[in-house]
């Protein structure tokens, strides 16, 4: 079944459990800055395989020791689901692990 996209003010009570996370026009985004190329590019891979397990995926850009992350939901026309915010949760449990903040 296709999710339901999320009123603005769910998004921003969802937000408010999501230190660091913001709504970027019609996404939502995170920057994670790490201590060196290496880890940012390992947590790369370590997101794409929580990605594939949820069958959900962001748009991923590495940066010299960051992560850009965006994602809305690409069945729903583009709006920010439940989807997003389960990714965004489960990216924020492997984050501190990669020493990412
Ligand atoms: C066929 C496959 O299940 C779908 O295309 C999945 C893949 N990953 C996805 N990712 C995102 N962000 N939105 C989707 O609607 C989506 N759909």
């Amino acid at each position: 079944m296709a999710p339901e996209p999320l009123s603005q003010k769910e998004i921003e009570d969802r937000l408010r459990e999501l230190p660091g996370w913001s709504l970027q026009d019609d996404r939502i985004a995170r920057t994670y800055r790490l201590g060196s190329h290496f880890a940012a590019a390992a947590m790369v891979v370590h997101v794409a395989a929580v990605q594939e397990e949820l069958d959900h995926h962001s748009d991923l850009a590495l940066g010299y020791r960051t992560l850009d992350l965006s994602v809305h939901t690409h069945s729903v026309g583009g709006a920010v689901t439940e989807l997003d915010f389960e990714l965004a949760r489960r990216v924020e449990d492997i984050a501190s692990g990669h020493g990412a903040h």
